[in-house]
């Protein structure tokens, strides 16, 4: 039973250190200690003197308001006001926002019902006007603090529980939630230990947004003259300054200085926010992959020398994960692709194959990094597509129609809430506009018949076929645009021996008929010894050895190649050890 918490450590949920979470802690950090340390130091801001309206200097370093208070007195005691109401409401938001979206959604059944219903409706009531009428109704004497983060937290929680709601019920359904269940756990410990961890840089990120919206809609509601009317804020003192027609006098530095700490406080409070979302969506990191490309496009080698029948060439390419201890996952990897060839790739689980996979195809995401390689393709046409360094609408459309894919586990990777068709059909639009729709139809119909799924099931859903059918969907599906390269990652490891047998049959006739090559990936030697042209091994990111499959088979040169074929127990021979890891060969498994 994993949770972020014990999987990654603390560290896993908080933000990763950059520029933009430097300067967004910097600006709330310094605004904080002012509104904390500035009202101890600058003195009372309530005290009058008979200096209305002085400009900046001497005594008064941010001037004086109409009635001689002094601004920078007021700025302090102010920031502090709008920093407590901030956190109370971003408080109070949270815990609404984590008691409808979370327990409401884990519970199910009516509760989640009424309480989604709840979340609907606030939703749909406009914020600020109904914080308006709510506070309308508060007695301007009773207008404290609180009664002002009530008010916020009551309008303001909605949005969020949404977002937690949709997130709860995708984590309900989790392997390790449901053995927590399984095990026994009471539902409020499942929540806490299973849930909640995993929802904390959520909850971390409304968080920092209710406390930043709920300064705005503060100082909003003050400058309107609904604000707290014991205490003061950058809103009432922006309310006063409007009150005592500061711009039309020239007074600038009475609602200069509460503007620009509101504007600051929102910009630092935005910048924080922005990299805690980065934990929730690690494709906004953005610098690792950039990085890494620059580094490939500086260090590319020269394109390899290739054969006229390559289709593919992947020159010393190293991709490596820059997790806290960086794994070097492919290393200096060198193979060609033949046009039309079936060539395997094997290896112990872990040793790199799909992040080779998908390093090939620009699929890698941050943490992956390419730091070194290039991986050209040659088209038919007779032009070469430097694949790591496409400009990203023309890898968008170099992806699918010259090489697709079929992921691992590619029978989940249908989506559950639209047809098979729409799926197939969503592939054509995008990559064939000019088609009609009749076209379209009559093509996915084609490519499910080729498969050899009834056409009818172009209607059917994920959930409706069987777990053979949708992995031929899925090829299916990479077979549309008529690609010249698939990489088959896996295609039929879930599949029992003689679906798994049909499919890559048809694979290989496919192949014979449309003359596309195929990088078919798996851990399973002997079937790639039958199927494949030749074959790859693998060993810890590093292709050891790459020969034809009758070469593998018959004269293996290297020991880990040796080792593997040896790991596959014959049906005829005698009993022999299962699988030796590479790293216990007396050799290390070198040649
Ligand atoms: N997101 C990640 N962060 C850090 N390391 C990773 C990540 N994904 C994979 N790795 C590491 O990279 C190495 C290669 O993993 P990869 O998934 O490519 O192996 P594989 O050969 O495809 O394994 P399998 O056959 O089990 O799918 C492994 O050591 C793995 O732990």
């Amino acid at each position: 039973m994993t949770s972020t918490s014990r999987r990654g450590g603390w560290r896993a949920v908080l933000p990763r250190w950059s520029p933009k979470l430097g300067i967004g802690l910097a600006l709330v950090g310094l605004i904080a200690l002012f509104g904390l340390v500035g009202p101890l130091l600058l003195g009372d801001p309530n005290t009058v003197r008979d200096i209305g309206l002085t400009p900046p200097g001497g005594q008064h370093p941010l001037g004086t308001t109409q009635t001689g208070q002094d601004v920078l007195a007021q700025l302090a005691a102010s920031t502090r006001g709008s920093l407590q109401t901030g956190l109370l409401v971003g408080l109070l938001a949270t815990a609404l926002s984590g008691l409808f979206g979370v327990v409401g959604s884990y519970l199910g059944g009516a509760v989640d019902e009424l309480f989604s219903l709840a979340s609907n409706v606030m939703l749909v009531i406009p914020g600020l006007p109904l914080v308006i009428v709510i506070a309308g109704f508060v007695p301007a004497d009773q207008r404290g603090s609180w009664t002002i983060a009530v008010v916020l937290a009551i309008t303001g929680w909605a949005a969020s529980a949404r977002v937690l709601r949709a997130q709860t019920l995708s984590l309900r359904n989790r392997d390790y939630v449901a053995a927590a269940r399984v095990a026994g756990e009471k539902p409020w410990r499942i929540v806490a230990n299973e849930i909640l961890p995993n929802l904390l840089p959520i909850l971390a990120s409304q968080f920092v947004f209710a406390v930043l919206l709920a300064i705005l809609n503060e100082a909003g509601l003050a400058f309107l003259g609904l604000g707290e009317s014991r205490s003061s804020t950058l809103g009432t003192m922006l309310y006063y300054a409007q009150n005592g027609f500061a711009l039309r006098r020239g007074a600038w530095w009475w609602f200069v200085p509460p503007g620009a700490v509101i504007a600051l406080l929102g910009c630092g409070l935005s910048l924080v926010n922005f990299s805690i979302d980065e934990i929730i969506n690690p494709r906004l990191r953005d610098t690792p992959l950039r990085r890494g490309r620059a580094r490939v496009a500086r260090t590319s080698p020269p394109p390899a020398e290739h054969r006229p029948d390559a289709v593919l060439t992947v020159t010393g390419l190293d991709v490596v994960y820059r997790t806290d201890t960086p794994v070097h996952a492919v290393r200096d990897v060198s193979l060609t692709l033949r046009r039309g060839e079936v060539l395997g790739l094997a290896g112990e689980s872990g040793c790199g194959k799909t992040t080779l996979a998908y390093a090939v195809n620009r699929l890698h995401r941050p943490p992956a990094e390419v730091t070194a390689g290039s991986v050209v393709f040659h088209d038919r046409d007779g032009t070469d597509v430097d694949v790591l360094n496409l400009p990203p609408e023309q890898l968008r459309a170099f992806r699918w129609s010259k090489l697709s894919m079929v992921f691992q586990g590619a029978m989940n990777s249908l989506n559950p809430v639209t047809t098979v068709h729409s799926q197939l059909d969503d592939v054509l639009r995008t990559h064939r506009p000019g088609m009609t729709e009749r076209q379209r139809r009559e093509r996915c119909a084609e490519v499910l018949r080729l498969v050899g799924v009834d056409p009818r099931r172009l209607r059917s859903y994920a959930h409706e076929l069987s777990g053979g059918m949708r992995q031929r969907v899925m090829i299916a599906m990479a077979l549309l645009l008529e690609p010249q390269v698939m990489i088959m990652d896996e295609p039929t490891t879930a599949l029992d021996v003689v679906v798994q047998r049909g499919i890559l049959d048809e694979i290989l006739r496919f192949r014979d008929e449309l003359g596309f090559a195929v990088v078919l990936i798996t851990h399973d030697l002997p079937l790639l010894l039958e199927v494949a042209d030749r074959i790859a091994v693998m060993r810890a990111g590093e292709v050891v050895e790459l020969d034809t499959a009758e070469r593998i088979h018959q004269d293996p040169q290297h020991a880990y190649t040796r080792t593997l074929l040896a790991s596959f127990p014959s049906l005829a021979g005698e009993r022999r050890d299962y699988l030796v890891p590479a790293t216990a060969l007396p050799d290390g498994g070198s040649r």
